[in-house]
């Protein structure tokens, strides 16, 4: 039975299940999954949203009048120990793979956030927008990050999407995190998109090991996988679908531009055929290591809009 949770003249927020083979906004599965997640639909009149409490993680945002800004894979995995792909997860506290990972100490790609059920504290509608609180709280999670902590993540979903992240340190002990608000937007193929602000931007190429500036307009096609040194706001222009996402993060000091070309996405499981010609991902970063000294709180944010060209 569906749940609602809210339901007010503005929105309707229902609880419902997430399992392999869903991917529409606002569904109920009809998968046969052994294992599934706990989510929530969205639907206000400025837009339809979906996303699971397992990761915390956003999975769909569909403005009305547009087509949905996020991918998803049809082959998302909704079992534990594994991250949901598509939609926006949150790499913390520890973006790409540690650095102090050994053979003793096996350590996620991009920390534990993703991989653990979060908390609703609490939901609000008006006429503007669903606004949603989710809390992950822990200790020991780690042993490559032992530190008390908690994170507070405020989505709002209007007309744009709006999505903070508050990172509290809980412990005696100062502790240093990196992070993506990890985006995969949807796009009609990356061959058809343009990121014209990160031309002229310095980066650093993880195929190569190597660091360039970007002479001319990127190619979003894959294999593509760079840290670009910027705060500004991006956008990204898609010429067949008309339309652009444009995105402005604060407190992230880079942009990663990711998509994995036909030969890696290939040898991913929870890709389905095709799936990387349908999106580009575009992460407000901090990729480096940042402080977060004992008892402090450091948030980041990213507001993401799409507009008809
Ligand atoms: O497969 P995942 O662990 O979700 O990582 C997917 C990708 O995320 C980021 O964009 C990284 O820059 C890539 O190196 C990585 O391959």
């Amino acid at each position: 039975m569906t749940q609602i949770l809210l339901d007010n003249d503005f929105a309707q927020v229902t609880a419902i299940t997430l399992n392999q083979g869903d991917s529409s906004p606002g569904n109920l599965p009809a998968g046969n999954a052994t294992e599934c997640h706990e989510g929530l639909s969205i639907s206000h009149v400025h837009c339809q949203a979906r996303l699971s409490l397992y990761g915390g993680q956003v999975l769909s945002f569909t403005p009305r009048g547009h087509k949905d800004v996020l991918w998803l894979s049809e082959q998302a995995s909704y079992q534990r120990g594994t991250a949901i792909r598509g939609g926006i997860p949150l790499c913390w506290p520890w973006f790409g793979a540690h650095d102090k990972q050994d053979k003793q100490i096996k350590s996620a790609n991009h920390g534990f956030a993703r991989q653990l059920p979060w908390q609703l504290e609490a939901i609000e509608a008006d006429e503007s927008g669903v606004t949603l609180v989710l809390v992950l709280e822990g200790e020991q999670q780690h042993p490559l990050w032992p530190n008390a902590y908690k994170l507070k993540q405020t989505l709002f979903f209007g007309k744009s999407l709006k999505q903070t992240l508050a990172m509290s340190n809980l412990s005696p002990d100062d502790a240093q995190y990196s992070t993506a608000l990890h985006s995969y937007f949807s796009v009609s193929k990356p061959n058809n998109v343009t990121i014209d602000a990160l031309t002229g931007v310095n980066y650093y190429d993880k195929l190569t090991g190597n660091s360039s500036i970007q002479q001319q307009s990127v190619s979003c096609v894959g294999e593509i996988d760079r840290e670009y040194h910027s705060s500004e706001p991006m956008t990204l222009v898609d010429s067949q679908w008309q339309r652009k996402i444009t995105i402005v993060s604060s407190n992230c000091q880079q942009w990663v531009l990711w998509n994995p070309g036909v030969d890696l996405a290939n040898t991913m499981a929870d890709i389905h055929p095709n799936g990387e010609q349908e999106y580009v991902c575009l992460e407000a970063a901090n990729t480096r290591w940042q402080a977060l000294p004992a008892g402090t709180t450091v948030i980041i944010s990213q507001e993401i809009t799409v507009t008809k060209l």
